[in-house]
């Protein structure tokens, strides 16, 4: 059988796995069927569009089994799938500067990061399957699912044209927020936070606790948070099906301050999750983010990667039983209050302005500044810059912006020696890299 012919053999017998991962599987087997179907048959049920096997504990709603949060690696569908695989075949792959310890390839500048080892292998990542009690998760999803309205479409400009996202977005908040997230951004004018509810707020008690955590063991940054972290909002995205996504991107820093901490936490379907670093070689990393799955982005993500959610045919990897292709995704974050109540003006037309990170010229890279948002919010073009002064951002009275390079906030990911050894920023350097 040439392999074309099995991978449609082995998806009409397995409907609800990806080709993708079909693929891979048939290539770490050598091209046996027999052996591929016999792991396959481990996790799903054959030719049963959408339900995964849950073993002794079938469920009469084909649940997955509600499983106590051990924040461990707990053996699931497509991970521990694929780590049955007989040779992991790992293999160090070169980022610029940054080596990290990756898994196989699929193609050269593309790797599937599949289980909780694979991901934390990126070290601005932390992962966690199955992290809430099942029956929360489950229950989250039922309740999002049911709100459905309250999440509306985002509207925004784009070189002067209007523009609008292509999944549904609303943002959850712990009271009537102190400052709406991102300047209103996300509600485009109209009413759109929500509270918090019940199930959310546990969930961010749950997600706080493990954050904290990890924060004991690490050393922080002067420019990051420096009490317990804790989540003030939590924007949650929409997508009803395959055909939804959210192109590349970073996180918008003006309201959550520099290197932040932002959690995902996965509902409903499994659909691939893409990181790439902003610079250097493109290496594109997919990790398929199943229900209940929590991907921790650590301080240095946003700076470093942009991420996607792909609407490509192989994006969506497992439907879910009750939400089928719909996938929820809440991402938690903290607001930076006292940096939001001393948010610059632009010098030029005195509309608000976004907090940036530059990353494309090594003698430039890691500076922060502040660029006027006018054009992406009215289509009005307007170049307004300043430097970002971020030493007294947690103060409530501050000066957070300057004019002098001298002055400027800078982070630099630990392994950017190219950056390091770029020697002196010049100003023609700026003329032509500030605005990116
Ligand atoms: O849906 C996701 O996994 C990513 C969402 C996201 O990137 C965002 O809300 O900024
Ligand atoms: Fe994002």
């Amino acid at each position: 059988m040439e392999t074309e012919e099995k991978l449609n053999y082995l998806h009409t017998e397995f409907p609800v796995v990806a080709k993708e991962a079909l693929l891979e599987l048939l290539v770490a087997f050598e091209g046996s069927v027999d052996q591929t179907v016999k792991v396959l048959e481990e996790q799903f049920d054959r030719k049963a569009s959408g339900t995964f096997k849950t073993g002794a504990n079938v469920k009469k709603r084909s649940r997955p089994e509600p499983v106590v949060p051990e924040h461990k690696d707990i053996p699931g569908v497509l991970s521990s799938l694929i780590e049955k695989v007989p040779e992991a075949k790992k293999q160090r792959v070169s980022v610029n500067q940054s080596t990290f310890n990756v898994p196989k390839t699929i193609t050269r500048d593309s790797v599937i990061l599949y289980n909780k080892q694979e991901i934390e292998s990126i070290p601005y990542l932390k992962f966690y399957k199955n992290f809430l009690p099942g029956t929360l998760a489950d229950e989250l999803l039922d309740e999002l699912l049911a709100k459905k309205v309250v999440f509306r479409d985002k509207h925004f400009f784009i070189a002067q044209n209007e523009c609008h996202s292509n999944h549904q977005s609303t943002v959850f908040y712990e009271k009537p927020p102190v400052v709406v997230y991102d300047s209103g951004f996300y509600n485009n004018g109209e009413e759109m936070e929500q509270p918090f509810t019940g199930n959310i707020r546990t969930a961010k008690f749950l997600i706080e606790d493990e954050v904290n955590e990890v924060l004991a063991t690490r050393e922080r940054h002067p420019l990051e948070i420096q009490s317990d972290w804790s989540a003030s909002l939590c924007v949650g995205n929409y997508f009803h099906s395959n055909k939804n996504n959210i192109d590349w991107h970073s996180d918008r820093l003006t309201s959550i301050g520099p290197l932040p901490i932002i959690c995902s936490l996965n509902l409903g379907a499994t659909r691939i999750f893409r990181l790439r670093k902003q610079y250097g070689k493109p290496i594109t990393y997919s990790i398929p983010l199943p229900h209940n799955s929590l991907l921790i982005m650590l301080p240095g993500t946003q700076e470093e990667f942009k991420h996607c959610v792909p609407s490509l045919t192989d994006s969506l990897h497992a439907t879910h039983p009750v939400a089928k292709e719909a996938r929820i995704n809440l991402t938690l974050r903290m607001q930076r209050l006292n940096m939001q109540r001393n948010l610059p003006k632009c010098p030029l037309c005195k509309s608000s302005m976004t907090l940036r990170r530059m990353f494309k010229k090594p003698q430039l890279r890691g500076y922060y500044f502040w660029l006027c948002s006018g054009g992406y919010r009215t289509g009005k073009e307007c170049s307004g810059f300043y430097f970002a002064n971020l030493r007294d951002i947690d103060k409530p009275k501050s000066k957070l912006y300057t004019r002098k390079v001298s002055e400027a906030s800078r982070w630099l990911a630990p392994d950017d020696d190219e950056a390091r050894n770029a020697g002196e920023f010049k100003m023609e350097d700026l003329e032509d890299s500030a605005v990116q």
